[in-house]
């Protein structure tokens, strides 16, 4: 799904009303009906509701949803907030309609016409819409702060008043804080950067059939990767197939102290479909490798504690493949930051043809190294956590900035990068980000991303397209947590509770 910028959906709003066609009021009365239909289906019909418009079309909005609430015989209260002169059409006519049936509607103009909302209310903020242009002050910031102080459940319709659609808030600016943000057809880039969270809320995407041929040829580089577009990533299995269609992995991982990491990777990328895997680990990881995942042939490291990428010399032609021949090899996981470790990264970068997962310590031996950058395998996946990415380029000042960063970086050096965290976003060397829609805070837990290293390097072993791996392994990733926190809540998810939830269907 596309993620549009603020005067894309104003043009899209344009072209609806162009082709479907449609008078501009009528689609408003469609997204008042559909966002009433979402409404309906929770909150009972005796929640005392109290309805803030503003004066644009989001106020608009509001009117025509407080009308078909009355309707419904919902016990509403309105309160338009008079900041302004002028009032749009819409809302114009959208007011008139309302005071034919209902003829209490209030005028918010001074402090003291604030009413005081109570814990048992539900609060519709329909008073700035994607039409922000500046800071709320006066009247309007102080409707919303008493709103955001008020113990009321708060649904915003289409964003949070005072929430700029696709570009940073000042720190001071006054935003509602929502319970619930329902959107109109497509998704907003503020809902999913991290420093939003308060002001999104739980959000919901109604459909309000806009104008299907603009979206599909609208340019964009933000994307929202949903159930039924991953799903058509997944690639189906001919019955004909045996272990040798699906590649051999490589996993380098683990150090002395971290063999869990390489036992999570490899059963993770064992889970995840690969038809053959290798996995070398420093020698004292073996017995243990060998003991705990037995599906993964292990090739043990010359040296003892940490990775050297030197076979044992006492193993002559035992070592299996040359490490260029796997079909996909991944890095990083609990691998430390020793010398030898980074000597045997400089050695390998250059050797290899193939695209490379790389994470974790070999994402920091990278950034101690930045030319090492410059020579890894085009369409490699890097997936770094914020703290990662920030080592490998430099502080941000906002989450804006971060995503200029990440598209710039990605494009630089030909890489799919993979920035972890809720929403994890999948930058791609073409310039394009696609924001994950599955995952849950439970998943911020030790292990879960070498689980994700394994995913992603089993999907590129069975020759999947390195953005495609990214997407759908990062879908698949969230989703098993999703699953874990359904069946036992998010606290407590172990990254190996991940591993059992994976499920390729
Ligand atoms: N797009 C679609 O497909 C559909 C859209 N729909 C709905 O339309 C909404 C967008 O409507 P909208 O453009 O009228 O914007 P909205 O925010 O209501 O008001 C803008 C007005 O407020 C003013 N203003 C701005 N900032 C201010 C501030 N801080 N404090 C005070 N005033 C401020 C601004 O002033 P100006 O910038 O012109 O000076 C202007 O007068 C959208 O969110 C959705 O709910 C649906 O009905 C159907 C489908
Ligand atoms: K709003």
């Amino acid at each position: 799904m596309k993620i549009l910028n603020v005067d894309q959906i104003r043009s899209l709003d344009q072209s609806t009303i162009q082709h479907e066609p449609i008078a501009p009021i009528n689609l408003m009365e469609r997204a008042a009906l559909t966002f009433v239909d979402w409404f309906v289906d929770r909150f009972t019909p005796t929640t005392p509701t109290k309805i803030f418009c503003g004066l644009g079309d989001n106020g608009g909005d509001g009117l025509a949803i407080a009308r078909l609430l009355l309707e419904r015989e919902y016990p509403i209260e309105v309160y338009v907030v008079r900041y302004a002169p002028r009032e749009s059409d819409d809302f114009m006519h959208n007011h008139r309609r309302l005071k034919l049936v209902f003829d209490s509607v209030h005028y918010i103009e001074l402090t003291h016409d604030i009413p005081t909302i109570r814990h048992n209310e539900v609060v519709i903020d329909a008073i700035l819409g994607s039409g922000l242009s500046r800071p709320s002050e006066g009247i309007v910031e102080d409707t919303v702060k008493a709103i955001n102080r008020a113990p009321a459940t708060v649904v915003s319709v289409d964003i949070a008043s005072g929430l700029y659609p696709n570009q940073p808030n000042g720190s001071t600016d006054v935003i509602i804080e929502p319970d619930y943000t329902v959107t109109f057809q497509l998704p907003k880039l503020a809902f999913v950067l991290p420093k939003n969270g308060r002001y999104v809320g739980d959000w919901h995407i109604l459909d309000i059939q806009l104008h299907k041929r603009y979206i599909d040829l609208a340019p964009t580089s933000y994307y929202f990767t949903q159930p039924r577009e991953a799903r058509l990533l997944l690639r189906k299995r001919d019955r004909f197939s045996n272990k040798g269609s699906f590649g051999h992995a490589l996993l380098l991982v683990g150090s002395y102290g971290k063999i869990g990491a390489a036992i999570l990777a490899a059963r993770a990328c064992l889970r995840s479909g690969v038809g053959l895997l290798t996995v070398q680990v420093p020698q004292c990881g073996y017995t243990i490798l060998q003991t705990v995942v037995p599906e993964a042939m292990c090739r043990p490291d010359g040296n003892q504690n940490v990775l050297t990428g030197i076979a044992p010399a006492d193993q002559p032609g035992k070592q299996g493949p040359a490490l260029t021949d796997y079909s996909a090899i991944g890095i990083g996981p609990g691998i430390g930051k020793a010398p030898e470790t980074l000597v045997m990264l400089k050695n390998l970068l250059p050797t290899l043809k193939k695209p490379i997962v790389v994470d974790a310590d070999a994402l920091n031996l990278l950034s101690e190294n930045r030319e090492l950058l410059n020579q890894l395998p085009p369409n490699s996946i890097l997936t770094p956590h914020p703290k990662e990415f920030e080592r490998l380029t430099k502080k941000w000042a906002n989450d804006y900035q971060k995503l200029d960063l990440l598209r710039e970086f990605a494009q630089k050096y030909r890489v799919v990068v993979v920035l972890k965290g809720a929403y994890s976003a999948v930058a791609t060397p073409d310039g394009d980000i696609h924001f994950n829609s599955t995952g849950n805070p439970g998943l911020s837990t030790g292990g879960t991303g070498d689980v994700l290293t394994g995913i992603l390097t089993s999907l590129l072993a069975q020759g999947y397209d390195p953005v495609e791996a990214a997407v759908l392994g990062v879908f698949a990733h969230g989703l098993a947590g999703d699953r874990v926190a359904e069946q036992r809540g998010p606290i407590g998810m172990t990254a190996s509770d991940v591993i059992d939830a994976l499920r390729w269907e």
